[in-house]
């Protein structure tokens, strides 16, 4: 069954007005996803009208036992009329958690009901193809822009994965780097905000993306290292260099609790990343515990801010801070 047949399927069983608000139904492995446009409906409204949708979907032949549904509170605008926030992700050095943070940053957002993608930038190692449970899909070209993946989370996904194999990236240059990149970035997207995971580092490469795509802001994650802080701070610079504005830093594998016995330990120290922003007068959104839940849902392309769980929290006080950040800037 493909997702326009089952989109038409609910919208039927649905009154016109409901219907209408239906934008979007995508059947997953595990789940399907579906946006909800809630737009001047009052709290128990938008409730009761979730509810609707929900039963409607569920009752359809081959629906999974779960659906998500996502409210938006805007209608999407045609792709060729949208222009998203572009947010990128980066750091100063490889494997502190770029590419999951920016993964569950999307979903938590996408979950508060923004219309989020996630553009994979890093070459070196692209790992939202993963974290999304879409490895090895293709997307498809629409009037020679690609159309970025729909993921079951709710958010879409253009990867350099997806351009290249895996690996033969590696030698690129800067300005090759930079072309692929646009072609990610000036795709159809019909998010509100776009989340770019850069490759780690500051060298030429991230300069001349950076160039390309001139973000609308930036955050920059580190874990508690000394090393990695310092990098970290490079990589600000990198930002200040380019008039970007640093939304803000983000500690990640600070604090670990022992699943067993649930003490707090600090195995790569904690709070360094705070004083540091401090330090620089930059915003601190927020720090996420080293958790082996958070690296294995990961590696099976469930990404924990799904969950209401610690970890799951984490990642939603973060996207919390940054859309309070995007409210501001209207
Ligand atoms: N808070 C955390 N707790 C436990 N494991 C984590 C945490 N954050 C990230 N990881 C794990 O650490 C590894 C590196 O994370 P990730 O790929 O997000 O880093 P990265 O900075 O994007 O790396 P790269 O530079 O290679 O792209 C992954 O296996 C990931 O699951």
């Amino acid at each position: 069954m493909n997702d326009v047949s089952i989109l038409e399927q609910a919208r039927q069983k649905l009154p016109a007005e409901l219907a209408e608000r239906l934008q979007s139904l995508t059947a997953g492995k595990e789940r399907w996803v579906a946006v909800l446009d809630v737009a001047a409906l009052g709290g128990a409204e938008r409730d009761a009208a979730m509810g609707d949708v929900r039963a409607a979907i569920l009752s359809l032949a081959g629906a999974p036992g779960d659906v998500q549904i996502i409210a938006t509170s805007e209608r999407t605008a045609p792709a060729s009329m949208h222009k998203p926030v572009m947010i990128a992700v980066g750091s100063g050095k490889g494997g502190v958690g770029k590419s999951t943070l920016t993964a569950n940053l999307a979903v938590a957002l996408a979950k508060s009901g923004v219309s989020v993608g996630v553009v994979d930038a890093d070459i070196y190692g692209p790992s939202q193809p993963m974290l999304f449970g879409t490895t090895g899909e293709k997307p498809e070209a629409r009037d020679e822009k690609l159309v970025p993946i729909a993921s079951e989370h709710g958010v879409s996904l253009l990867s350099m994965g997806h351009l290249v194999a895996q690996g033969k990236a590696l030698a690129w240059r800067g300005p090759m780097a930079g072309k692929a990149l646009a072609q990610l970035i000036d795709a159809h997207w019909d998010a509100d905000v776009v989340l770019v995971d850069l490759p780690p580092g500051t060298g030429d490469v991230q300069i001349s993306m950076l160039q390309h795509f001139r973000p609308d802001g930036a955050i920059i994650v580190s874990t508690p290292q000394d090393l990695a802080l310092i990098d970290a701070v490079r990589a600000g610079q990198l930002f200040d260099q380019g008039d970007i504005p640093i939304i803000g830093l983000v500690e990640n594998m600070a604090s670990y609790v022992c699943p067993n016995c649930g003490e707090v330990s600090d195995p790569f120290g904690s709070g360094g990343i705070e004083a540091a922003a401090e330090r620089l007068d930059l915003p601190f959104l927020g720090r996420i515990p080293l958790s082996i839940a958070i690296r294995k849902d990961s590696d099976a392309g469930s990404p924990p801010a799904l969950g209401d769980t610690p970890d799951g929290r984490a990642f939603a006080a973060i996207a919390q801070k940054l859309a309070a950040w995007l409210d501001k800037r209207g």
